[in-house]
């Protein structure tokens, strides 16, 4: 079992693959007893790299690790911190042996060092932003972005939120399945107050709702930005950065798969997710297109337009934790200026009187208000009706939301 995850960290790790696709393709070669162990310890292992990796760091002086031994012990420091059911000896015993299939010479070194992380304390950074920014496994310019953007507590909760496990929560198809059956399954509860509902069972593909088309997972803070559109029955909705099409597909439930909606995305692999949801889904008013938003000349005009565009991802680290592993301060700001032509192209099809909304999933203003602020003043004839934060809870991510109407052609 542990051989398959530490194949699998690998995979994730030093091959560049994403979690949750390994995942999906992998994680039936594990007996189902132990599926559910072996994905803690490969989401965990992944949350925590940094951390984890700063712990053994702390016992060796060596300062190059062959890459393998380097997520081997990670891998073992995550389970003798995190998981308190197997017992150390055994976590020591199988990251030997693992190593010795990796190089037999490594085998002591991985035994000393996983020895001292039983037996030491952790020592960690006296500086607060470094102490947050190992403890949760993310960057320290990252901390120091959002400490600066805004303030320390609320960076701290950001950073801390990044390591939780949220529950997956699901959008009920409403063209399909009415709430009170819906709720017969017993894997579905309601959230208070809250139009979605927490899934409880294993792998959400495979359980009957979801084949179906009955249910399709959604983030809170994802369904509040199609929300915001306010979109009608019979109306005409662009959506240019729609892949895999979770918003667009909600939009179709909101107009009663009444009406036109348009989906644009620029990798065709990713338009035929959109194809294939909407006939899962049961949705014949989306068509999607495989087209680059910033050069969309030959569409017209639409009653609301939805610009969800790429971005850094700073507000989903819970939910895609391969974020953490990846993110260079290089690469911070590297979407503003694509993001900035997407808006301005997307705006260009919003008919007079229309609502034209920017969202991202990011915590990052130079992503978010400062577009919002750069397009106003470049943009006259639209106004902001509305624009919000949404900052990571115990259901949702971090999310960004402006609602802007056109006044003027
Ligand atoms: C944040 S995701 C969209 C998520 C989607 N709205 C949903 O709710 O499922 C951003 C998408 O923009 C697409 N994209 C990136 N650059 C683009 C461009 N120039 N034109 C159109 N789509 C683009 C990406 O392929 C990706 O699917």
């Amino acid at each position: 079992m542990r051989s398959w995850v530490f194949k699998a960290l690998c995979s994730v790790v030093l091959e560049g693959t994403y979690s949750n696709l390994y995942l999906k393709n992998h994680l039936k070669e594990v007996p189902e007893k132990d599926q559910a162990l072996c994905t803690r310890i490969f989401y965990g292992t992944i949350q925590n790299y940094d951390y984890c990796q700063y712990i053994y760091q702390q016992f060796t002086n060596r300062k190059k690790i062959e890459s393998k031994i380097d997520v081997l012990l990670v891998m073992s420091v995550y389970q003798i911190k995190f998981l308190d059911k197997v017992p150390d000896y055994a976590i020591c015993n199988e990251a030997v042996n693992l190593a010795k299939k990796v190089n037999s010479k490594s085998a002591g070194f991985v035994n000393a060092i996983l020895h001292k992380v039983i037996q030491n304390e952790v020592k960690l950074p006296e500086d607060e932003v470094e102490r947050i920014a190992i403890m949760n496994s993310i960057k320290p310019w990252l901390i120091r972005m959002w400490c600066s953007q805004y303030g320390l507590d609320t960076a701290k909760k950001i950073a801390m939120h990044s390591n939780t496990t949220l529950p997956i929560v699901v959008r009920r198809n409403s063209l399909l399945i009415n709430e009170e059956n819906f709720l017969k399954d017993p894997y579905i509860e309601k959230i208070k107050d809250s139009e979605l509902y927490v899934y409880i069972g294993e792998q959400i593909s495979s359980h009957p709702y979801y084949v179906k088309g009955y249910m399709s997972a959604q983030d809170p803070g994802s369904y509040q930005i199609a929300r915001t559109l306010d979109v009608k029955c019979e109306e005409k909705v662009l959506d240019v950065c729609s892949a895999p099409g979770t918003k667009a597909m909600a939009l179709a439930q909101f107009m009663n798969n009444k009406g036109t909606i348009d989906c644009l995305d620029i990798h065709e692999h990713r338009v035929q997710l959109i194809k294939k949801d909407a006939k899962r889904l049961h949705v014949d008013i989306i068509h999607a297109y495989c087209k680059d938003a910033t050069k969309i000349l030959d569409l017209g005009l639409y009653d609301r337009v939805l610009c969800d565009v790429p971005c850094s991802g700073y507000g989903v680290l819970a939910r895609k934790p391969d974020i953490k592993l990846r993110m260079k301060s290089e690469d911070m700001d590297s979407l503003i200026k694509i993001q900035s032509e997407i808006l301005a192209s997307a705006a260009s099809h919003v008919k007079e009187n229309g609502c034209l909304v920017y969202s991202t999933c990011t915590l990052n203003k130079k992503e978010n208000e400062k577009q919002i602020e750069y397009f106003i003043k470049n943009h006259p004839g639209f106004a902001l009706e509305k624009e919000e934060t949404l900052f990571p809870n115990e259901y949702s991510g971090g999310f960004f939301i402006a609602k802007l109407v056109r006044n003027t052609h």
